[in-house]
């Protein structure tokens, strides 16, 4: 990797980077610094089993990998603490970003940003309790005001964190509008912990003037933009675009793998393989062949997945 350049982490998505994917995309892809989980949750009193699979070290091979979990109270994260530890993880991210309403409601992920108490019994608790572990936070400006961050401050700078990473957006906003400058600058002056910025970066580009605006940031956390273009942290740490002929080889290889490891793991039939298929064509390529892709986006049947499958990608 360019050591000139910032280290690319891949932000975790809840039904698209799954360690399916993850494992594919660093084989054929690489150039990511940082692999996360989608966040593990405590549901019932249980952690879900797929979760439990998910973050299991045999799922998640060589690369560097974070688990992330997200909880309304310290008793939640510790016993999601105690998988992690079980499975010899000596990282977690705690996620005070996502803006799902149930979960919200619950005062989880981006809910809990309007109550600094919560989050300072929660934070709090993960590192007194479990000093052996590196934390590190997820967070976005606020629920509803871009301020809720800043008054986080003062806690997150006084906690022996990892890192922080922040999401521009308000929770209110969810995935949608623009993400906000200002509200990232004002953080970014009063964070005295190693910071990451995560939102709406595309191209390597976009990671350029981004480290000139903030060049304290010790790396880049991307989502969506590396679903879409699964080369971009590759591209960014050679300085150079993936060939067109490169990039529709290992596109190919990327479907096949991650196609091959769903049909394995899954037992609902072809329509829950066709279900997950759908998620994976829902970012990748947006200027593929149109047709094609309505033809995935739309279809009931396997059979007809793998003819527009085969036409999108003869027309690479
Ligand atoms: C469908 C979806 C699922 C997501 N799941 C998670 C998650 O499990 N944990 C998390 O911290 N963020 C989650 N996010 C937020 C992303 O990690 C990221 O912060 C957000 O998409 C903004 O970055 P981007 O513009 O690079 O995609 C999710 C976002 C989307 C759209």
């Amino acid at each position: 990797m360019n050591e000139n350049r910032l280290p690319i982490y891949f932000a975790p998505l809840q039904g698209y980077t799954d360690s399916a994917y993850r494992l594919a995309h660093a084989r054929i892809f690489g150039g990511i610094n940082t692999y996360y989980s989608p966040f593990v949750r405590v549901e019932h009193g249980e952690i879900r089993r797929k979760d439990i699979r998910e973050i299991h070290p045999d799922n998640n091979g060589e690369m560097h990998f974070i688990p992330q979990l997200i909880a309304p109270t310290p008793d939640k994260l510790e016993q999601i603490m105690a998988l992690f530890i079980e499975y010899g993880y000596r990282e977690a991210d705690i996620n005070l970003g996502c803006p799902f309403p149930m979960l919200v409601k619950r005062h989880n992920g981006a809910g809990m940003l309007p109550h600094p108490k919560e989050v300072e019994a929660l934070l709090k608790t993960a590192v007194e309790k479990f000093p052996e572990i590196r934390f590190s936070v997820k967070l976005r400006l606020g629920w509803e005001h871009a301020d809720e961050c800043l008054a986080l401050l003062p806690l997150l700078n006084e906690l022996p964190l990892s890192h922080v990473t922040l999401h521009p957006r308000l929770g209110i906003q969810q995935y949608k509008g623009t993400v906000d400058w200002n509200g990232f600058e004002a953080f970014y002056k009063g964070c005295d912990k190693p910071l990451l910025y995560n939102g709406d970066i595309h191209t390597p580009d976009d990671i350029e003037s981004i480290v000139a605006r903030f060049p304290r940031l010790v790396g880049v956390v991307i989502g969506r933009g590396l679903l879409a273009n699964p080369a971009l942290a590759w591209e960014y740490q050679q300085g150079h675009p993936l060939s067109s002929d490169e990039m529709a080889k290992k596109v190919r290889l990327l479907h096949n793998e991650v196609f091959n490891a769903y049909k394995e793991r899954l037992q609902g039939g072809d329509l829950q393989l066709l279900t997950k298929m759908k998620s994976f064509w829902e970012y990748l390529l947006p200027n593929a062949d149109r047709k094609a892709k309505k033809i995935i986006h739309k279809t009931t049947k396997l059979s007809n997945y793998e003819v527009a499958v085969a036409r999108l990608f003869a027309e690479l």
